[in-house]
């Protein structure tokens, strides 16, 4: 519904897209009802709760909350990124062996009610810490890291903080691109193919200031922390070993539920690109991951991408016309998303390949792979990374017009 009115496309409300920050929350909530003290404490609290081995029995001692207080979009956004940080810490804790299957019914009753409210899964994504964890420091200032901070911190002494600021600042670099889709939409309705080429140049250039901001991860996120400590608080339970059944919400299934670990396969802005431009991951792995990852997205969002699958075909289009400029500027969008995800793969290499080989190298024989694809390859969607990756970035590729 990139509803047609008076002949002229525009992004409808429904889709809850910012003018300015597109798939972000607009200044997020800070604060719940005094109610919700007892979540705050602990959310708050959990690198010095986890240290004094204190977080699991606090979790047990806070009393089971109704949700019916929280009948903002904000506060409701607030409190799911608050449960799904204890629920993290709950389950992993220090980072070692030492998990927990079971979801105390406190926490799990309130936070499985809150996941259907919202539409969202009952465990931390993309939507929470990056999309809803953020607030500016000087609430006059400018949206630039200096001036910004997150709501929530995991152990890994602010490495958090990088990981999920840089990514959304690469979310808001793309929101200009994102707000340039009705004016594509219309050139195209209208046949103007100049009107067309601006806007397809706009969306390139956005994209290249997000790649720009892509490059600021080495400066705010330490690789050996990363991997070490933070990438632990994100997994998930499906497909872990850990957690073989996956993890038992308490008081509302009676049996244990999979649900994956947070993943930017969650983030609507690639995807968004990716459905403007009519680029389709054949490759059935990746395809099914990035499919699945949607059903992880606020459920605005992820109709905001099926609408655009359904509208217009810019690919179509520029085909049809066979314009030489036009089939350029359509090649450049591809072409920086290209560049987008090559770069991005140098970043995992930095961030998970290398130091897994580190850590291989410390451990005892490191001809001993046995546990190798248990922990190396997996991403934070649990996914075996490099393969998955390249891939997507290879399909890519291959949308490329000749
Ligand atoms: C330390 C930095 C980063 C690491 C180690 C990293 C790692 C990964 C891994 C392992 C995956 C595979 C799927 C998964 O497990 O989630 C992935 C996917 C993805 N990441 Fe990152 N990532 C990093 C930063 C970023 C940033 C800053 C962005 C920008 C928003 C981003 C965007 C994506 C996207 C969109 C995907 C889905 C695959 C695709 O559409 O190409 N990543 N990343
Ligand atoms: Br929860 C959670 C939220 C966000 C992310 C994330 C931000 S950028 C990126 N690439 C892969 C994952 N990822 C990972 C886990």
């Amino acid at each position: 519904k990139l509803c047609p009115t008076e002949g002229s496309w525009k992004i409808d409300e429904v889709f809850q897209i910012d003018k300015e920050l597109a798939f972000a929350l607009p200044s997020p909530q800070e604060n719940l009802p005094d109610k919700y003290a007892g979540w705050m404490c602990i959310a708050k609290n959990l690198p010095e709760l986890i240290e004094r081995d204190e977080l699991r029995a606090r979790v047990k001692e806070v009393p089971e909350l109704s949700i019916d207080d929280l009948t903002e979009h904000k506060s409701q956004r607030l409190a799911h990124l608050a449960l799904g940080y204890i629920t993290m810490g709950y389950v992993w804790n220090k980072g070692d062996e030492d998990v927990r299957k079971i979801l105390p019914r406190n926490i799990a009753v309130p936070y499985c009610k809150l996941s259907a409210k919202l539409g969202l899964r009952p465990i931390l994504a993309y939507a929470d810490c990056v999309l809803a964890n953020w607030k500016k420091k000087d609430p006059n200032g400018p949206m630039i890291y200096e001036n910004l901070d997150i709501l929530f911190f995991f152990p890994g002494d602010g490495c958090d903080r990088g990981f999920f600021l840089v990514s959304l600042l690469v979310e808001l670099a793309a929101a200009s691109a994102i707000k340039k889709i009705p004016d594509l939409f219309n050139a195209m309705i209208k046949q103007d193919l100049v009107k067309c080429k601006d806007a397809l140049r706009v969306i390139k250039s956005c994209q290249l200031d997000a790649l720009e901001v892509f490059k600021q991860i080495h400066k705010h996120v330490d690789p050996t922390i990363f991997y070490n400590v933070l990438r632990t608080y994100l997994s998930g339970w499906k497909g872990s070993s850990l957690l073989p059944e996956g993890l038992l919400y308490e008081g509302v299934w009676d049996t244990p539920k999979q649900f994956s670990g947070g993943s930017a396969g969650q983030s609507s802005v690639f995807q968004c690109f990716d459905a403007l431009l009519g680029i389709r991951h054949s490759d059935g792995s990746a395809a099914g991951f990035l499919q699945e990852m949607r059903t992880y997205m606020p459920p605005a969002h992820k109709a905001f991408l099926e609408s655009l699958e359904k509208g217009p075909s810019i690919r179509k289009f520029v085909l049809s016309k066979g314009d030489r400029c036009l089939k350029d500027a359509y090649n450049e969008c591809v072409g920086a998303m290209v560049s987008l995800r090559d770069y991005h793969l140098g970043i995992v290499d930095t961030y998970i390949t290398k130091p897994a080989r580190e850590k291989q190298k410390g451990k005892q024989d490191p001809e001993d792979s046995s546990n190798q694809s248990e922990t190396e390859n997996k991403g934070t969607g649990g996914t075996n990374i490099m393969t998955f990756l390249q891939a997507i970035r290879d399909s890519t590729k291959t949308f490329l017009l000749v």
